[in-house]
């Protein structure tokens, strides 16, 4: 990854009518990286997307792309990236191949160069054996990997995609985040918007958590997993009456707050080393335990924190 910025979004806004749906939002995304956008249903992303994109006129607010103003170097800035929507873009009752043939010539492909950039993609998206079959009959999965191939006709090195994965079953979703690794293996900038938290953690390298119209928190998985906390020890003391020896015990080996429900007891570990001098003590003090496990911070931590009710 890089330390330059394929984007930069400063202060952008955005009303409709008295609402505000974006409000004062900025960010950076690195040339190189997976930036994702994530928030519940309504809290802006899609619209903070389409003004990245020009596809929507800001209110307030600035973004560069490479560099260059979207708004008084549009044309320029709309040349550099790759887009796919939410559904897909292309034509229903013509083949996936007329329709990437369609849409190279309309990119300024010659008839030869188009035909080829269309072999190139149906192979690249495992799309040859239903290149001929009308697009009626596609499966959800197979219509976005078209649509993403559609986007990447030019050959963007930046690539927005809105919701790749929504309504697809989880098979069809974990292909579309290989293709999406591939891209960026193969040197892509990506920004997503996704309401799935495990599709944010599988792919983003930085996250922006968007909640009604507001940028809440920004950074790594790993960054906003750690600030709800670190992983957590959890297990049932097989004897009640030594409940409380156990909570005094684990006072002197652990800092944070012990949670106790009846004879089960949770831990905060700040690493997992921490782990075998814990069981060691409990074993000398002849506490015995059951139903042990440790459980990881996830970014539904994350987000039920950060996030409020409805959008
Ligand atoms: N053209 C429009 N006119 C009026 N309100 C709009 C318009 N487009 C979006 N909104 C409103 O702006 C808010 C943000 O919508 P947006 O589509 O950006 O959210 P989102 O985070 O992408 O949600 P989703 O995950 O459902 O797509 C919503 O309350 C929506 O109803």
């Amino acid at each position: 990854m890089s330390t330059k910025n394929a984007i930069e979004v400063s202060h952008l806004t955005k009303r409709f009518g008295q609402k505000t749906v974006v409000d004062d939002i900025s960010f950076n995304v690195r040339q190189g990286e997976v930036f994702g956008l994530l928030g519940p249903n309504g809290a802006g992303k899609t619209t903070t997307l389409r003004m990245m994109t020009t596809l929507l006129k800001a209110d307030a607010g600035q973004v560069t792309i490479f560099g260059h103003d979207t708004v008084k170097e549009g044309r320029l800035a709309r040349s550099m990236f790759g887009l796919t929507g939410q559904y897909a873009s292309v034509d229903e009752d013509i083949s996936a191949r007329e329709n990437l043939m369609i849409f190279s010539r309309l990119n300024g492909l010659s008839r030869t160069a188009a035909k080829q950039r269309t072999t190139e993609l149906l192979a690249e998206f495992s799309l040859e054996e239903s290149a001929d079959k009308a697009l009626k009959n596609f499966s959800g999965g197979m219509r976005r990997r078209l649509d993403l191939a559609v986007s990447l006709i030019t050959r963007p090195t930046l690539i927005f995609l809105d919701e790749p994965t929504t309504g697809l079953d989880p098979r069809t979703r974990a292909q579309m985040w290989t293709t999406i690794r591939q891209l960026v293996k193969q040197g892509s900038t990506i920004v997503l918007t996704t309401q799935y938290l495990e599709e944010a953690d599988q792919l983003a390298d930085n996250l922006a958590i968007i909640d009604h119209g507001k940028l809440v928190k920004m950074g790594t998985p790993a960054e906003l997993k750690e600030q709800i906390g670190g992983a957590r020890l959890a297990f049932t003391v097989s004897q009640e009456d030594q409940v409380q020896p156990a909570v005094q015990l684990l006072t002197g080996q652990v800092t944070g707050v012990i949670q106790q429900t009846g004879q089960q007891l949770s831990v905060p570990l700040k690493q997992i080393t921490q782990l075998p001098p814990i069981l060691a003590a409990l074993k000398q003090a002849q506490i015995m335990i059951s139903h042990l496990s440790v459980k990881e911070p996830s970014l539904d931590d994350v987000f039920m924190n950060l996030t409020v009710g409805k959008n």
